[in-house]
């Protein structure tokens, strides 16, 4: 008898899986937006699909659908927001040569790499529209063209010119690409999505090789694509089927539609799924009120459904704690230690008493300090803005000068015991592979000296790694005197340089790249070195320490947001306004007027995200401005009880 209810309930959602499969196998298939909400469980969701539509599991319809795709050398493409989505997915699938998984970068390649003459001219017409609205645009304005507007015109018509002298265009989705004929990821997907509404023979490729496309956080991808599939997909019946899958709710990049849910058309299937497997019931209930919110300053429809968490999970502890944003950040870290303490109480959890938490800030600035590694980090900010903290793709490793360090240098400390003795076994292996090895001279005289030579480098390494004050010059000085690696020019040339940093730029000043990147390389040379192994953990994602957009998609027994718009910067979250500690500008009125997107829409759903990854316990903390006026609004708000929230003293 007690099972019963319980299935009933967790079981829920049981039926979507084969909801689905009868829309994809239908004649003609019907493309779908699945709603699901955090923690709902879409990828296994979206695998079991897969699984039944391949002939992996027994499903009568999906077997005929396996053979016709099999028959005419076709696949179901699957295009996920992450690589590390793509692994995810083709883990659980396994070995299925009827689904194919990709980020969208290789999606968009695939279909276009190789036709040189489209690419040049879905690019040069690209560019050619955003010339033309620009120009446009700036023209309306009471001071025309400005000349800092008339540069940026002036690179797109060297991009276009760029575009018409290339015969061979590169990319690489997984990095970087560089040399002539190099396109940037943007580059890819704009041409792509140009040529799937512009050529015909595009679509019929598209078609022909993947009648069924299915994207998750469908949310947050990149609009131009989504409405080239969008249109193909229309009307049922055109050989293309879409499957969506995505929660408007985490929609937390630019690039994505602002409303999806009202976008898909009304012939198109929307099941949903109602549970919410990850997390204890009060925390379900939280996510649930904070999305149902009518504050003052949104904009956003409260659309979504309502989440069930699943019946034996009844417990879960949240907590806020609001605090002064005056205080120092010292201040604060201690007073975020106090927070977990309470915690530790609240909850009775010891991972809030040792530190293992998942803390959540919003800035990379703001872990950088919690997270002992800020001299390193705003050393690699300097080097190269771009790819000094982790995105949320997985994507960036660090800046490219710096690689060696971040790499080579950390394998071989890796070698070095807790006894502070050099296994010379795995260092000689991290040598060989890295090529270390490959010209060590023949001649026994002049191979003797060498491996003298690496030997004593080894050992100061060693000694100046094992020494808390060594900085990442009194490291760097043995590898790199002895050559112990191949090292970017870069690197070799900054280290050589002993000319002083140059002065920081003032207030409203510009600097020059390489005035910058000499600043970045003193600031490096001269951070701890033990601040490098810190902040590789965070570039790898690693570390307990996180930002608020990188963490979508993962989840954690026991989460602290750490919410402080005044360290964080920029008017684009604030959370001091959803809690009532400040009050909506006047550039948020105007946007409310027009109903165009406000600070408290983006502000809300950063805030949905990250509460929705905590499984057991969550705790708030709030560095208002406030605090007083944020306390009373939050108690007004009924988001919490009484005993939920409390000033930090
Ligand atoms: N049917 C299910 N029964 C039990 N547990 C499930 C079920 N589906 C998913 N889960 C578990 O619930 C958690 C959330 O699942 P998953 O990460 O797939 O959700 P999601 O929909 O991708 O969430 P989000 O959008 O928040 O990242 C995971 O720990 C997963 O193992």
């Amino acid at each position: 008898m007690s099972a019963v209810p319980i299935l009933a309930n967790n079981d829920r959602d049981a039926g979507v899986v084969e909801e689905i499969c009868g829309y994809l196998t239908e004649e003609p298939p019907r493309s779908y937006f699945l709603f699901a909400g955090a923690g709902s469980g879409k990828t296994r969701t979206l695998v079991e699909v897969l699984r039944r539509l391949t002939g992996v599991l027994k499903h009568e319809k999906g077997e005929q659908l396996a053979r016709r795709l099999r028959t005419y050398g076709r696949s179901i493409r699957v295009v996920t927001y992450t690589k590390n989505a793509v692994a995810v997915i083709n883990g659980r699938l396994g070995d299925n040569d009827l689904v194919g998984v990709s980020t969208i970068h290789s999606f968009c390649w695939e279909l276009i790499s190789g036709f040189n003459d489209d690419i040049r001219e879905a690019l040069i017409a690209v560019k050619e529209a955003q010339l033309e609205k620009e120009t446009a645009k700036a023209q309306a304005k009471p001071r025309g063209i400005t000349a800092a507007k008339q540069r940026d015109l002036d690179e797109i018509k060297a991009d276009i010119e760029g575009f018409r002298t290339t015969d061979v265009f590169m990319y690489h989705p997984d990095r970087n690409t560089y040399g002539p004929g190099a396109l940037a990821h943007k580059n890819v997907l704009d041409a792509a999505a140009w040529l799937l509404c512009n050529k015909p023979t595009l679509q019929t490729i598209l078609r022909d090789r993947h009648p069924i496309v299915l994207i998750d956080e469908s949310q947050d991808t990149i609009k131009g694509m989504l409405d080239a599939l969008m249109g193909l997909a229309e009307p049922r019946g055109s050989g293309l089927t879409l499957g969506l899958l995505g929660d408007h709710r985490q929609r937390i990049y630019t690039d994505g539609h602002s409303d999806l849910p009202n976008l898909v058309p009304q012939s198109w299937a929307t099941p949903e799924l109602q549970m919410n497997h990850r997390s204890q019931g009060r925390i379900v209930t939280l996510i649930n009120r904070i999305w149902k919110a009518e504050l003052d300053g949104r904009t956003q429809p409260t659309t979504g459904v309502e989440q069930h968490p699943r019946i034996e999970k009844t417990g879960g502890v949240v907590r806020l704690y609001v605090g002064d944003t005056s205080l120092s950040p010292e201040d604060k870290v201690r007073r975020e230690r106090w927070c977990a303490d309470q915690m530790r109480e609240a909850s009775g959890a010891a991972a809030w008493g040792t530190g293992q938490y998942q803390l959540l800030a919003l800035e990379h600035k703001l872990v950088a300090t919690r997270g002992s590694f800020l001299d390193v980090y705003q050393a690699m900010v300097l080097l190269d803005p771009n790819a000094a903290a982790p995105a949320g793709s997985g994507d960036n490793k660090g800046p490219a000068a710096v690689q060696v360090m971040l790499n080579e240098l950390a394998h071989l400390e890796a070698c070095v015991g807790a006894d502070g003795a050099l296994n010379e076994f795995l260092a000689t292996e991290v040598f060989r592979r890295h090529g270390s090895l490959d010209n060590i001279p023949e001649d026994p005289a002049t191979r003797a000296a060498r491996v003298d030579e690496m030997l004593k480098a080894m050992a100061a390494f060693v000694a100046a790694c094992t020494d808390e004050k060594s900085t990442a010059e009194d490291v760097l000085f043995p590898v790199l005197s002895a050559n112990l690696f191949e090292f970017d020019h870069r690197l070799s040339a900054a280290y050589a340089d002993k000319s002083p940093p140059p002065a920081a730029p003032g207030r409203g000043e510009e600097e020059s790249k390489q005035a910058r990147m000499r600043r970045g390389w003193c600031a490096l040379f001269d951070a701890p070195w033990n601040q490098l192994k810190r902040y590789r953990t965070y570039l790898a994602g690693n570390s307990v320490l996180a930002t608020h957009q990188v963490v979508k998609g993962s989840e954690f027994m026991h989460v602290m947001v750490v919410m402080d718009d005044a360290v964080a910067g920029g008017n684009q979250i604030s959370y001091d306004k959803i809690f009532g500690g400040t009050q909506l500008s006047k550039g948020d009125r105007e946007n409310v007027d027009k109903g165009k997107e406000t600070t408290i829409d983006r502000t809300l759903r950063l805030l949905y995200v990250t509460c929705s990854r905590a499984q057991e316990s969550l705790a708030l903390v709030l560095w208002s401005s406030d605090q007083e006026a944020a306390l009373t609004r939050i108690k007004e708000s009924g988001w919490f009880t009484d005993d939920e929230f409390q000033a930090i003293q």
